[in-house]
């Protein structure tokens, strides 16, 4: 089981973020400050608009706030970026469909010069984490959406990242898929012990998989709630229909209400 530290790894602090725009400027978000502690998972939840994947480019340095600041493992998020601590996950897997799966998993790997013999171990390794022993080499096409959203899980963790984040991976899968899928990800998650920050819609994703959920609301957006998530790990299936978990939805919705 993985316990957080206690150590702030992703620090914000009074963030604003404007868009421009042709008529009045976008405000995405404003005084937007939180912690995440070192190998903690933690959800942002809220309904579109309210600057989810917003916050998320800001902690991986893919635009730079209007206002405040963040610091990522005592680092800016530059610095951080640049020390390749990251690794990101979006709601389209961006597979390059000539390269074989291990191929598209060790890309990282080959842009840092890594030698051919290292890659093919790394692979095999993270294909066996991500449950895909003997698909190496296939080709993306060749596999469902599901499996194709873990070679992208697997590519984000060939570099060995101390924080992986991940915009809404698992919204475009049917519900059944999604659900085994947060299960495989708790179970790498317990394996490779990082910090997750999951950008999600669904309040019962962001409970099954979660320490914390930081609540958005939107216009502008702004962090509305923080609900600790008590469930022990490991998270099975069966906690789904427990009367905790329900008692957990209905605190978070209600969390929603008047927003
Ligand atoms: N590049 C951009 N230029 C202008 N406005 C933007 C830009 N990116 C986002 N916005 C606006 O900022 C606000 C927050 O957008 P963001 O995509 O972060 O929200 P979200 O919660 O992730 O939404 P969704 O769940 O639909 O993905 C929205 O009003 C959006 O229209």
């Amino acid at each position: 089981m993985v316990t957080a530290t206690g150590f702030p790894e992703i620090e914000l602090a009074d963030i604003g973020m404007h868009y421009p725009s042709d008529a009045t400027e976008v405000i995405a978000l404003q005084n937007v400050s939180l912690n995440i502690a070192k190998g903690e998972f933690v959800s942002l939840l809220g309904p579109s608009g309210c600057g989810k994947t917003t916050l998320l480019r800001l902690m991986a340095d893919l635009i730079q706030p209007t206002s405040g600041s963040i610091k990522v493992a005592g680092k800016s998020a530059k610095e951080a970026r640049l020390a390749r601590k990251y690794g990101i996950v979006f709601q389209n897997p961006v597979l390059y469909d000539w390269r074989r799966v291990e191929e598209n998993i060790t890309l990282p790997l080959e842009l840092m010069g890594v030698k051919k013999a290292e890659r093919k171990r790394k692979a095999a390794e993270l294909l066996d984490l991500v449950g895909l022993q003997g698909f190496g080499d296939k080709y993306p096409w060749q596999l469902s959406g599901g499996m194709q959203q873990r070679v992208a899980i697997a590519r984000a963790l060939s570099m060995e990242p101390e924080i992986l984040l991940m915009d809404e991976p698992f919204s475009a899968l049917d519900e059944f898929t999604r659900e085994r899928l947060n299960e495989e990800l708790l179970s790498i998650w317990s394996q490779v012990k990082n910090t997750v920050v999951f950008v999600t819609h669904s309040i019962s994703e962001s409970i099954f998989l979660s320490d914390r959920v930081f609540v958005l609301s939107p216009h502008p957006g702004r962090l509305s709630s923080v609900a600790d998530i008590p469930l022990p790990r490991p998270r099975t299936r069966e906690m789904r229909n427990s009367p905790e978990f329900f008692g957990l939805i209905a605190q978070i919705r209600g969390s929603f209400e008047g927003v």
